[in-house]
């Protein structure tokens, strides 16, 4: 069900290209707003990384660009090698709906579907047969056995969101954008997602990379606890990076929550505080 666009199954020197890549992406609206302004990234595959930034900052528009739901103003954007500039309309479409997936903070299910057809609906529109027992898989993937024939209006706000994490994995994507996929959540049922999300890059019979990594994660989120069960956060401010930090090892998720809820802090400081004159310039750190 792969595009012919897609790279050759693990060949070795992939791994040196990440499977999303910006290269100088800018994206303005109208002459005055510049939401984007020079985006140069490199996401490994098999990794999970977190956006965050101040309001404004410029996190859905990079989330739109890198998923090939909006088109930057200037700059590249290759998403597991292939080169969203170079694809028409319908292309771009097709490889959204087999290369890709998306969890979003209103879990945008159809509410006339069961579970199960909102599970396979990605296949159904990439015009692929449906077959049930691959909605069976997902969804005991996520937790959800048994509920196949449930409207999403008999389910809870966490199961529903599990749904939508079902209907993304549904397809084997190399790469999953989450747009505050536990905004709507209480903090119990957004952990549970988290880890689901963790174990979609952490499980390599997923097999949605080459050479068998697990899915590729990007997650925009303003919860600090949320970011830190990412590998990574890239912090955004004024359409800019404005640094990161990795995970260290042997460090656990309040400890890390702690330390990004502290550079949030900095960042919205510089922008609010008296220092705030002229427009923040934190130095960014090199993302690889
Ligand atoms: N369609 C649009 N037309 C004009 N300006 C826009 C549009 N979309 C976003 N912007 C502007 O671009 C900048 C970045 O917006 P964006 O929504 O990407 O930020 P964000 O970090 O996701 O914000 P939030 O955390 O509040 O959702 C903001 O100044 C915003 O007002």
């Amino acid at each position: 069900m792969r595009e012919n666009t897609r790279q050759p199954e693990a060949a070795p020197g992939l791994r040196a290209y990440g499977a999303v890549e910006l290269r100088a992406v800018t994206r303005r609206y109208g002459r005055t707003v510049h939401a984007l302004r020079g985006i140069d990234l490199s996401l490994p595959y098999g990794t999970f990384t977190a956006v965050m930034g101040p309001s404004g900052s410029g996190k859905s528009t990079f989330l739109q660009c890198a998923a090939g739901l909006d088109r930057p103003t200037s700059g590249s954007v290759h998403l597991a090698g292939t080169d969203l500039g170079a694809l028409g309309e319908n292309k771009l479409t097709a490889l959204r709906r087999t290369r890709l997936g998306f969890v979003f903070q209103a879990f945008n299910l159809l509410p006339s579907l069961t579970v199960e057809q909102n599970v396979l609906l990605p296949l159904r529109l990439a015009g692929h047969r449906p077959e049930g027992h691959r909605a069976a898989r997902v969804l005991a993937q996520v937790g959800l056995e048994g509920h196949a024939r449930r409207r999403p209006d008999q389910l809870s706000g966490g199961q529903q969101q599990r749904v939508a994490l079902a209907r993304a994995l549904v397809t084997s994507p190399e790469v999953i954008f989450a747009d505050e996929p536990t905004g709507a959540l209480d903090t119990t049922t957004a952990a549970e997602i988290l880890a689901l999300l963790r174990a979609a890059v952490d499980t390599p019979a997923d097999a949605a990379g080459p050479g068998g990594t697990g899915a590729t994660v990007v997650m925009v989120t303003h919860d600090p606890t949320a970011a830190a069960h990412a590998d990574r956060v890239l912090f955004l401010a004024d359409g800019r990076l404005a640094g990161s930090l990795e995970r260290r090892p042997g460090e656990n998720v309040p400890q890390r929550a702690d330390r990004i809820a502290a550079r949030m802090a900095d960042l919205t400081a510089r922008r609010t505080g008296p220092a705030a004159h002229p427009a923040p310039q934190a130095a960014p750190e090199p993302v690889a």
